[in-house]
């Protein structure tokens, strides 16, 4: 059986009288990638938030490569930060720092890295989400909304993270540019061995890169499974998100 890097629990998150989850379970194994999907609002972005600790939840566990998110504090609480990564939206950089620097906070956090050392991590790590040398030097103003989002990309992987969250990496890419991001993101996967909690509206994303996809929806994870297996769920959102136009035309010529 695979092992759950993973795994929430019964998870309620509110804010005041605004229920988001209530009675949550999701698990993530090892190596996959996981799509998250769900009609807007309906929690996906304060779900991965809470994983990571942003957000306390009302009622839940939330336990990470083994360890309880919540119940750490100090030290362990860095160290287990340490195992992943995490890309939100627009990648979230500095704007005051260049894409290089941007990438050298985490390791920041790493004792007895010479400034040397940081660098050239920092740059491999540029080089690794695809970026070309040059971008280095560059600020996130004069990035393309493509270059920030794998910028934001090599800054999640600076530490060599186990886990990778990605919070909808192709929103706002041209089909091309989503296309190599999606392929960047398998790839990734293949060579680090990473499992990814990955985020979307994208049915091309789920289709090129995803080998299970959970569904939000009524304040829980409605439905799990492989794409074959969410054509078959007969809840209404998730029929008309799996069988609606857009989801036709991308498995248009595969069925
Ligand atoms: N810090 C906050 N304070 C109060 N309400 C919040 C906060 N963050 C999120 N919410 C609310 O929680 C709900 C879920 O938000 P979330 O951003 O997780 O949705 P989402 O599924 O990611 O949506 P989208 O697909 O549109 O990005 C929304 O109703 C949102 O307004």
């Amino acid at each position: 059986m695979s092992e759950n890097v993973i795994e929430v629990r019964g998870l309620t998150t509110r804010f005041g009288e605004h229920v988001v989850h209530e009675g949550l379970d999701l698990d993530l194994r090892r190596g996959e990638i996981l799509g998250v999907v769900g009609g807007s609002g309906t929690g996906k972005s304060v779900l991965l938030r809470t994983i990571v600790g942003l957000i306390r939840p009302a009622a839940g566990q939330v336990r990470v490569l083994g360890q309880d998110v919540q119940s750490l504090s100090g030290l362990a609480r860095e160290a287990l930060e340490r195992r992943w990564g995490v890309m939100f939206q627009d990648g979230a950089l500095f704007s005051a720092l260049c894409v290089q620097e941007n990438v050298e906070v985490p390791l920041r956090a790493v004792p007895g890295l010479t400034p040397e050392q940081r660098e050239g991590l920092a740059q491999l790590k540029v080089a690794m989400a695809g970026l070309p040398w040059n971008a280095n030097g560059k600020y996130p103003s004069d990035l393309s909304g493509g270059m920030r989002k794998r910028a934001g990309l090599a800054r999640a992987l600076a530490l060599d993270p186990e886990i990778v969250f990605l919070d909808e990496p192709t929103a706002g890419l041209d089909p091309i540019g989503a296309d190599a991001f999606d392929r960047l993101i398998v790839g990734l996967r293949d060579a680090l061995n990473l499992s990814v909690f990955l985020v979307t509206h994208d049915l091309d994303t789920l289709h090129a890169c995803c080998d299970r996809v959970a569904v939000l929806a009524e304040r829980k994870v409605l439905a799990t499974g492989t794409m074959a297996e969410m054509l078959k769920v007969d809840h209404p959102w998730v029929h008309d998100y799996f069988h609606g136009p857009r989801a036709r035309a991308v498995t248009a010529g595969t069925e």
